[in-house]
């Protein structure tokens, strides 16, 4: 049984205005649990469409979305939060900056669930957190009381990170998430995200415009054109990659 089927989605923007434009167009997508796929294709090809649509951020036009065999096509982006976890390329985006780092983590561990009040964060929450940020190396363990608004670029992106896979969601898209970066902070969120994912057995979606990294990461690679899904690479194809392969087949496809 795979873990996310995507059949013959459609999402179109304006549609019926002169401005319609079809943003995904009859895609589909099978991803078994354990794949992580990076997916490329130029701007507007649909990619952070395509990501949003698995998350539930619109419903879509036509189609059937189903995770674990069940039709999540008309589930809403709260309710597909407990399974499906996010993290953006603008590290503001995801984290609340006025609260601090704790209170974050705390609300990540919730994830999904209706909150009807504020839960108090425990001493076991908290050794919790600070151990599961000692791992990052990022000198973040002793910051669970400092605001998420004044910490770096690079530090607000770890944070998000750890809580998005805090509860071990079944399926984590990275949205071009390290794209924000410096060149180094860039390589570690990376490589921290690549761990989590194999540590934790995650099955993930990475978008990025980075090739070498697209080549380098996951055991599949998409290539998405004009809302549609026109090649896919496995992992052996991909690792016989050079980015310059890579962006002669990308220039070849947008032509
Ligand atoms: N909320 C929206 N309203 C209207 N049009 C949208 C919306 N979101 C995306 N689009 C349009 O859909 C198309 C696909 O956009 P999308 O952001 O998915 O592309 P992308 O592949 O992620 O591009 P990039 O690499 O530039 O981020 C674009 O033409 C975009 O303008």
């Amino acid at each position: 049984m795979s873990l996310l089927k995507i059949e013959n989605i459609v999402k179109t923007f304006h549609a019926h205005t002169p401005d319609a434009h079809q943003a995904l167009n009859h895609l589909s997508l099978t991803v078994e649990a354990g794949d992580f796929i990076t997916l490329v294709g130029g701007n507007g090809a649909g990619k952070s469409t395509l990501l949003n649509a698995i998350a539930g951020t619109f419903t879509v036009d036509e189609g059937i979305i189903y995770l674990h065999n069940e039709d999540i096509t008309y589930l809403d982006e709260t309710s597909r939060a407990s399974h499906i976890a996010r993290v953006f390329q603008e590290p503001r985006q995801g984290t609340a900056p006025r609260m601090t780092v704790a209170e974050n983590l705390a609300l990540a561990q919730h994830r999904g669930e209706k909150r009807r009040f504020r839960r108090s964060i425990t001493a076991t929450d908290r050794q919790k957190f600070s151990e599961a940020l000692e791992t990052f190396n990022l000198d973040l363990e002793n910051r669970l009381d400092a605001e998420i608004g004044l910490l770096s670029g690079g530090q607000r992106q770890a944070i998000s990170l750890l809580m998005a896979t805090l509860k071990q969601p079944e399926l984590l898209l990275l949205d071009e998430h390290t794209a924000a970066l410096d060149p180094r902070t860039d390589k570690q969120i990376l490589s921290l995200s690549d761990q989590i994912i194999r540590e934790q057995n995650l099955t993930g979606i990475m978008i990025t415009h980075n090739l070498q990294d697209a080549i380098d990461y996951g055991n599949r690679m998409l290539v998405l054109h004009q809302g549609q899904l026109v090649r896919e690479f496995s992992g052996a194809e991909k690792k016989a990659l050079t980015p310059t392969d890579l962006y002669t087949y990308l220039e070849e496809v947008q032509s």
